[in-house]
Formats: C-alpha cells, sequence, structure tokens
C-alpha cells in the first residue's frame, strides 16, 4: 500500500488544485486499490477527491457492482461520487472496443462536468506489458511500443496514469490488506480477447522462460521508446510546416530530404489533418503516400480511410474527397493484427 500511496502523492504532486481528482474505479483490484490510496493521499494533500464507476450494463448484476463501488467510496469519505450508466450496443468496433468508447465518453463528461483537475485510471505495470507486447505482436509502430503514456488528454481533462510502475500483484496485495474485495471482471479472463490471452497464456510463459523481471522491462522499453517518439515528433513538426507549399499540399522536394522515421510521421499527421479517422490508418497507408514521394513513377492516387483521396501533381502531394475508397480497412477486430498498426489500445 506504501507503493501505491506514494505513486499517487507524485501524480497528484504535478495537478492543479482547482477541480477535485476524480478516480475512474471499475471496482476491480488495481482501480479500487487506486481510489484507496487517493481516499487516503489527497485529504492530506489539501485535495478533493471523488470517483466514478461506469456500468456497461452488459452482464447481470453490474448495476448492483457499481452501486456497491458508490457505497464504498463515499464510506472512504470520496466526493462526488457518481455511478453513470452507458448503452454500449449500436457503436463501431467489436465489443471490446464499442465498450470502452463508451467508457471514455462517459468518463470525459463527468470529469468535464466537474472541472476535475485530472481523471485517475488504474493502468498498471502489467497492463503496460500487456499492450507492449499486444503493440509487438501485431508489428506496430513505435507510437503503439510506447504503451499507454502517463498522461494524456481526455477531451479537455488531463487522464493522469499513476500505477503505470506498480504491479497487479501489488494492488491485489493492498486489497487483501485493507480487507477490499474486489470484482474480477470475467472479460478480463475470457479467451475470446487477445488482452486476456497475453495475460493468462502469453506473460506466464515469458516470465517462466525469461525471468520475472520481463514485466519491468516490457514497460520500461515502453517509456524508453516514447522518449524517442517525443523528439522525433517534435522534428516532425517542425518538418510539416516547412512542406506545406504555397499553392496547398505538401511539397515533395521537401519531404524526398526527410529521414524515413520523420517524413513518416509528417505523412500521418498530415493524414489526420485531412480527416483520416487515426484509428484507422494503417503502416500501409503512410507507405504508399511515402511511395509516392520516394518511388514516384507516376502512380495512380492513394486512397486513404475516411473517403479520401492523395495524389502527386508535378512537385506536390495534395489530397481530394473521394466518393469511395476502396484502401478502406475492415473494422477493428479482435484478430492481432487486424488493429491498426500505430493505434495504442489503452483498455
Ligand atoms: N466500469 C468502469 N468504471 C470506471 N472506470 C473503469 C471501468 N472499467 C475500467 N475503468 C478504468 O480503466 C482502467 C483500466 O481498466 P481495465 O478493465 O482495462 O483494466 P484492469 O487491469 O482490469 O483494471 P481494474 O482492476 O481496475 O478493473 C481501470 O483501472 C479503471 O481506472
Amino acid at each position: 500500500m506504501a507503493a501505491i500511496r506514494i505513486a499517487v502523492r507524485r501524480a497528484l504532486a504535478d495537478l492543479p488544485t482547482d477541480g477535485p481528482v476524480l478516480v475512474a474505479c471499475s471496482g476491480g483490484a488495481d482501480s479500487l486499490a487506486l481510489a484507496a490510496a487517493t481516499a487516503f493521499v489527497a485529504p492530506r494533500a489539501g485535495r478533493a477527491a471523488g470517483l466514478v464507476t461506469v456500468d456497461h450494463g452488459l452482464q447481470a448484476g453490474s448495476r448492483h457492482r457499481a452501486e456497491a463501488v458508490a457505497r464504498w467510496a463515499t464510506e472512504a469519505g470520496l466526493a462526488p461520487v457518481e455511478v453513470v450508466r452507458v448503452e454500449v450496443a449500436g457503436r463501431p468496433g467489436g465489443p471490446e472496443a464499442a465498450a470502452r468508447d463508451a467508457r471514455y465518453q462517459a468518463l470525459a463528461e463527468v470529469a468535464g462536468g466537474y472541472r476535475a483537475s485530472a481523471l485517475l485510471t488504474g493502468h498498471t505495470r502489467d497492463d503496460q506489458a500487456e499492450t507492449v507486447l499486444l503493440a509487438l505482436a501485431r508489428g506496430a509502430g513505435p507510437r503503439g511500443l510506447a504503451g499507454m503514456p502517463a498522461r494524456r488528454d481526455l477531451a479537455g481533462t488531463p487522464l493522469v496514469r499513476p500505477l503505470l510502475e506498480i504491479g497487479r500483484a501489488e494492488t491485489r496485495a493492498a486489497c487483501v490488506a485493507l480487507g477490499l474485495v474486489p470484482w474480477d471482471d470475467p472479460h478480463n479472463s475470457d479467451p475470446a480477447y487477445a488482452r486476456s490471452r497475453v495475460r493468462a497464456d502469453v506473460l506466464p510463459v515469458l516470465i517462466r522462460a525469461l525471468g520475472p523481471g520481463v514485466l519491468d522491462n516490457l514497460a520500461r522499453t515502453a517509456a524508453l521508446v516514447a522518449a524517442d517518439n517525443a523528439v522525433l515528433d517534435e522534428l516532425a513538426v517542425e518538418a510539416l510546416s516547412r512542406a506545406r507549399h504555397p499553392a496547398g499540399g505538401l511539397a515533395t522536394r521537401i519531404l524526398a530530404e526527410l529521414a524515413p522515421a520523420v517524413r513518416g510521421r509528417v505523412l500521418r499527421t498530415w493524414a489526420h489533418e485531412l480527416g483520416a479517422p487515426p484509428a484507422a490508418l494503417s503502416h500501409r497507408h503512410v507507405a504508399a503516400l511515402d511511395a509516392l514521394v520516394t518511388a514516384w513513377r507516376g502512380q495512380r492516387a492513394s486512397y486513404l480511410p475516411g473517403g479520401l483521396r492523395v495524389l502527386r501533381r508535378d512537385d506536390r502531394l495534395v489530397s481530394e474527397s473521394s466518393p469511395a475508397s476502396p484502401a478502406d480497412p475492415a473494422p477493428v477486430s479482435e484478430a492481432v493484427g487486424s488493429a491498426p498498426d500505430d493505434a495504442v489500445v489503452e483498455g
């Protein structure tokens, strides 16, 4: 528990003090331990801390689970405490993606409503290790290998992950020490999900073969790659502004002079700007744009997801919207290898 409290204290120290911090809590061991530590640390740091739990309505008893979490939170001194019910059906993607989408939307709305200074989630070092392995397995680019950031923006509220260096065994032990009974999400052990298979089958084999340091090492890999990404991303921002052509589009002459790692980022960012949905843009799309610059032999337009066509006109890459976009990928499914190559699937 001490390690978890220290991690929370550190995370809170970097945040503004005007609004409450809100813990996103499923009732699972990770976010329950996080909520307990926050209830202890926040008042001692002169801060308000509350809790939000989302009821996806996907399992019998989910409503009771959410209400039990809320009752416990109120008794633990957290305020405000919110239970939010969401509708998962009818959202795009597989069931897990649809639930995640609904959950993050609800969490963002509650956090925005309270002008929260941060939303805290209970992602652990184990979650990070799983994320990195999944990214490796589908041939992700560096953005995928960088895993989940300790902090990112969620619709205007900082989303902070204080437990990225804490192991899942530690959150479980903390719950036992505090007499808390966590809820075990059946999805976490459902072999239909790639993440569950990594958790149940792949990581135990790696740990047996290579030792327990594997989890730390995978998580550290994410942090090292993230630091390199930050530098390359900055170079790409500067290169993109240089590559903009006065007549519109991008200047191929400037693109051709860039290092491939920077050019790939420039093209990806530009594709996002044009309106290609990030979750659907794969390295194949970016490679096709790259070929218009570096392997130009008069080829036809490249299609991007979102109904976009990019073509080379003399010394420029220009875009047009296209009524039919044959390169739109199939919807993301749970098979590893079918997810967009550079996406971080955060859980
Ligand atoms: N139903 C929910 N309500 C509120 N927050 C949630 C909910 N489900 C997940 N979260 C947040 O997202 C984080 C990651 O959830 P996920 O289910 O992927 O991981 P987990 O390792 O099983 O976490 P936990 O043990 O806390 O359930 C959780 O730690 C929690 O902060």
